[in-house]
């Protein structure tokens, strides 16, 4: 297998806070007091921070609120809010903050001119989108009710039935997807992928890949730039076009071989979902005959990036770095082994 390239678009704004040595200090006009705190207040609940216009993620406010000195917690919301978008902007590169603000005038663009083809996708009337077993999980949104339309081929790879058939051609003319994400992707991942940041998804890049003789034919083995993707089929009537997966790793392990257990090939059908950790090592094999179409939804969680970057220890849903601990504790089991038995005089076997 050639090397694992990674699939990047844009990058989702890198989260911004300092939390090095003993606090980070504030605005000139505040005295030492206002210092963010060492360690997270683990006891605190945050303020919920959705739904309002803000240029960073409603997460990181809420993540950065338990690191507040303790007399600020029982201020409002708002005047929170304003003192924590102070320190991130104070620690944000101006490059990042000159993106983020263009991309909020992007988006207002958007919502304010777009001319929607068909209004119906954007009220998102689940019924006449979602098969009826799928609609069933989400509402009763529980772990066995998902399992119970899951198929589970291979290890963290997991398909369910998602779409109907007409939702599929209107979403082949226009897509909606903040909410796919945030009331049907998100419950999910928060059950199966919590370990790669499942529950904090905050935000996605969304497109369509398309195959076909005219078009790209194939898709090289890569990792996505995402914490969970979820690849539905659309359509149409193809051959070929196998996804093939072959194990989870993390950066250091992108490269690793194979092992038996990680092999999958898969083959796509018009309105199934594949949903899986965006470390995933995939690739397309070359759609033969016909068009194939899916729409794929890279979903990103900025609390999971900021959080890796102070992670020093194995990744624990990498499976080479799964791989690497099993086989350090054999050893040191071994060891203690042979040594209990050479102070007991035993001969070591
Ligand atoms: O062709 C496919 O279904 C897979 C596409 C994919 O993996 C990607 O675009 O990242
Ligand atoms: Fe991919």
């Amino acid at each position: 297998m050639s090397e694992v390239a990674k699939k990047e678009t844009q990058q989702p704004t890198p989260p911004t806070s300092d939390r090095k040595g003993n606090g980070v200090a504030m605005s000139q006009s505040m005295t030492t007091m206002h210092r963010l705190r060492l360690n997270p207040n683990t006891e605190h609940k945050p303020e919920n921070y959705e739904g309002l216009q803000l240029e960073f993620s409603p997460l990181l406010f809420s993540s950065l609120e338990r690191y507040l000195p303790p007399p600020m917690l029982s201020l409002s919301r708002d005047s929170k809010l304003h003192y924590m978008r102070d320190i991130i902007l104070r620690y944000s590169p101006e490059g990042e903050r000159t993106r983020a603000q263009r991309q909020r005038e992007y988006r207002q663009k958007i919502t304010t001119h777009y001319q929607p083809l068909h209004k119906e996708l954007y009220t998102m009337n689940a019924s006449n989108f979602f098969v009826p077993s799928f609609l069933k999980a989400i509402n009763e949104n529980k772990e066995e009710s998902f399992r119970r339309i899951m198929t589970e081929p291979s290890q963290g790879i997991f398909t369910f039935e998602m779409l109907q058939p007409h939702f599929c051609e209107l979403l082949l003319s226009e897509t909606m997807l903040d909410k796919l994400m945030e009331d049907f992707i998100r419950p999910i991942s928060k059950v199966f992928f919590s370990d790669v940041g499942g529950s904090t998804l905050d935000s996605h890049h969304g497109f369509v890949v398309e195959y076909g003789i005219d078009r790209d034919v194939e898709l090289g083995f890569h990792v996505d730039d995402s914490e969970v993707t979820l690849n539905v089929c659309l359509g149409k009537e193809f051959t070929g076009g196998d996804l093939f997966f072959r194990g989870v790793r993390c950066d250091k392990h992108v490269n690793t071989e194979t092992h038996k257990d990680e092999v999958l090939d898969y083959s796509h059908v018009p309105g199934r979902a594949v949903l899986h950790c965006g470390r995933h090592r995939h690739g397309a094999r070359a759609t033969t005959t016909g068009n194939r179409v899916n729409l794929l939804l890279w979903c990103r969680s900025s609390v999971f990036r900021e959080l890796r970057k102070y992670q020093k220890d194995l990744s624990s849903w990498c499976g080479e770095c799964q791989r690497e601990k099993k086989e350090r504790q054999r050893v040191s089991i071994a060891t203690s082994k042979r040594e209990l038995l050479k102070k007991e005089g035993k001969a070591v076997t």
